[in-house]
Parts: structure tokens; sequence; C-alpha cells
């Protein structure tokens, strides 16, 4: 890799920072299992600058197209390129476009983070007058470790050190595998923290997490996959509205025993002294639900809108995908 430290130049004419085209991934078979089909051809453009959440249940193939990202999973077929570099006919440039934050922690306990640092630079070739090892422990909290043994850090700092290796050669791309798995939230804090400046000075983050809040916080792009293909790839304000569903709840100034009847195109619970009317923003109007009340004799003493979230799509998306498309 000895000329490809230098990050590839931004290239507007390019419209994504990832690019998928029939991706697909079967792993072989053994004895005691069948061969697995992991990706299932899938088609995803990743926007340049954009924080990107890849979200999907366990087993969806998330680990198996960031490792493909990465070099360290072999695709059956299709096309991938990364910065507008295809991983087939330029692999140099296309793994110095990306950084990778792997999942498990696997740190090198027998060197100080600094020469950690050091040594991953150099395995970019980067050379020794533009790397940016103090800076880069500085950013990452990590300053006073320079020279510490890295078993004697906490988990939290390890972590941070996988991001620091990650940007060592300053790639354009930076992918999280589950960043903040098990980390408490002060960390997370400042995992995100760190995430959000690297974001501002032009990095592109892909990050896939468990955390429905946290990617419904962070990133502006959500792509979700199930069983090996690609549900859905919309801005997040987008996808949510998409799901056309709000929930009205209503607290009344006496104890409603029965659910008011509001007419079919509203869903109404009893829970806890108030009244849940779910409905389709799209097809019912609140001044028609509110007439309602007042037609069943439901006095009002408080109310609040309750938007769908990211956890409300994902579960219709992945567990229900089957049986009701969105906004049905
Ligand atoms: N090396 C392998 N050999 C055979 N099957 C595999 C291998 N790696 C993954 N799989 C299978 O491929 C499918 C996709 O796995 P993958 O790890 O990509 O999912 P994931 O979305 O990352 O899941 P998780 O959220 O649990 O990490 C799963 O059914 C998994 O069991």
């Amino acid at each position: 890799m000895a000329d490809d430290h230098r990050p590839p130049p931004l290239r507007p004419d390019l419209p994504a920072a990832i690019v998928a085209r029939g991706l697909r991934k079967v792993y072989a078979g053994t004895k005691k299992s069948p061969p697995k089909e992991a990706l299932k051809g899938i088609d995803l453009a990743i926007p340049r600058g954009s924080i990107f959440g890849l979200l999907g249940p366990n087993g969806a193939g998330k680990s198996t197209f960031i490792n493909i990202l990465a070099g360290l999973v072999t695709k059956t077929s299709g096309d991938v390129s990364i910065w507008g570099f295809d991983i087939d006919k330029n692999p140099r440039q296309s793994r110095a476009s990306i950084g990778v934050v792997p999942q498990e922690i696997a740190t090198d306990v027998f060197f100080t983070p600094k020469e950690g640092l050091e040594i991953q630079a150099g395995l970019y070739g980067v050379p020794k007058s533009e790397r940016r090892t103090m800076e880069i422990l500085r950013a990452l909290g990590l300053e006073d470790k320079a020279d510490a043994y890295v078993r004697m850090l906490s988990g939290g700092m390890k972590r941070r050190l996988l991001v620091g290796k990650a940007i060592v050669h300053n790639p354009p791309v930076l992918i999280l595998d589950e960043p903040t798995a098990g980390v408490d939230i002060e960390l997370r804090k400042q995992l995100w923290d760190q995430v959000q400046e690297m974001h501002a000075r032009g990095v592109t983050i892909i990050l896939t997490t468990h955390y429905l809040e946290e990617a419904q916080e962070l990133c502006d792009t959500i792509g979700i996959i199930h069983e090996g293909e690609v549900k859905t790839v919309k801005p997040k304000t987008e996808l949510i509205a998409s799901l056309d569903r709000k929930t009205l709840m209503v607290v009344p100034e006496r104890p409603v025993e029965t659910a008011p009847a509001l007419g079919g195109a509203c869903d109404v619970e009893l829970r806890a002294g108030a009244i849940y009317i779910h409905y389709a923003p799209s097809r019912v109007r609140i001044a028609d639900i509110l007439s309602g009340l007042n037609a069943a004799d439901v006095q009002v003493k408080d109310l609040s809108v309750l938007e769908a979230d990211l956890e409300d799509v994902f579960l219709e998306m992945t567990y229900h995908s089957d049986k009701r498309p969105v906004g049905a």
C-alpha cells in the first residue's frame, strides 16, 4: 500500500460513497449445515457526506456487507465500489478509502497506543512526516495514555483506540460496526461526539447498531436490511413519515370505561387512564378525532401527539414485512 496513504480526492461527479450492485454472498456449506445465502444480490448506494445507519435484525447480513467492504470476506458475485473505486479493479485505492472500527475489541496488547497507531500508519504506507499519531490520540482523549500498556486501558479506551487505528490513513469513509455495544452512557456520548466531529470535517460515516434510538438521533439516512435483502434506503425523516402513523394521547377529565367509537380509520386503546388513538395522518384529521371524542361525551383534559419513530419502522419492515406493507 506504499503510495496510498493520501485520501483519494473528493469526486463531486460521484453520487455515492459506497455503491453495491447485485451483491451476493453465499457462505459454503459444511457436512452439518447447507450453504447460506447471506446477501441475495443487494443494490445499495450510501450517499457521500451522510451518517448512514445500516439496520437489521440478527443474521440480516450487515456484518457480511461490512466485511466485504473491509476486504475481510470475499463476495460471491456483484459489484462494489468505495469512493468511486471498484474493489476488484482498484483494491488498493478502495481499501485506502475506508477505515473500519470492528465489532470486537481485539487490540494488540504488546504495543502502547502510540506504537499501535504508528504501526497501523506504517501498514497503510503513511510517511512518518505525515502521521498524526499524537493528534489522533488527543482527539480521542487518549493523549495521557500514549505510552501506557494497552492491557491497562479500560474497555472504553480500547474502543476509542480502535477508532484511532481506523483513521490513521485519513479515510473519507468510516465504518463503525456496533461501536457502542456494552459501552456506558458517558462513553457512548464521547464516542458520538467524536464521530460527529469527523462527520463535520466531511467524513462519510456508516454505522450498524442495535440501538434504534441511537440511529434515530445520529443518522440522517437509514438502510434496513433483512434476510439478505435491502428493504429500504431513505432519509430518516422521510422514512418515518412514510409509516403514516401517529398516536394522539388524550387524558380525559373523567375516567373512561370503554373505548370511544371513532370510526374504522382510528385504532383506540385505553391504557393507564389515558386514551391512545392511533391514526394515519394522511387520512384522518385531528379535528375529526376531537369532534368524535366530543360526540362520545369525552371531555379532554390534556392531549399530545406521539410521532412514529425508527423502532416502529424497523418492526414494520422486519417482523411484519410479509404481512403488512408500510402505510397500508
Ligand atoms: N462464515 C460464515 N459461514 C456460514 N454462515 C455464515 C458465516 N458468517 C455469517 N453467516 C450467516 O450469514 C447470515 C448473515 O450473517 P451476518 O453476520 O452478516 O448478519 P448480521 O446482520 O451482521 O447479524 P448480527 O446483527 O447478529 O451481527 C447469518 O445467517 C449467519 O449465520
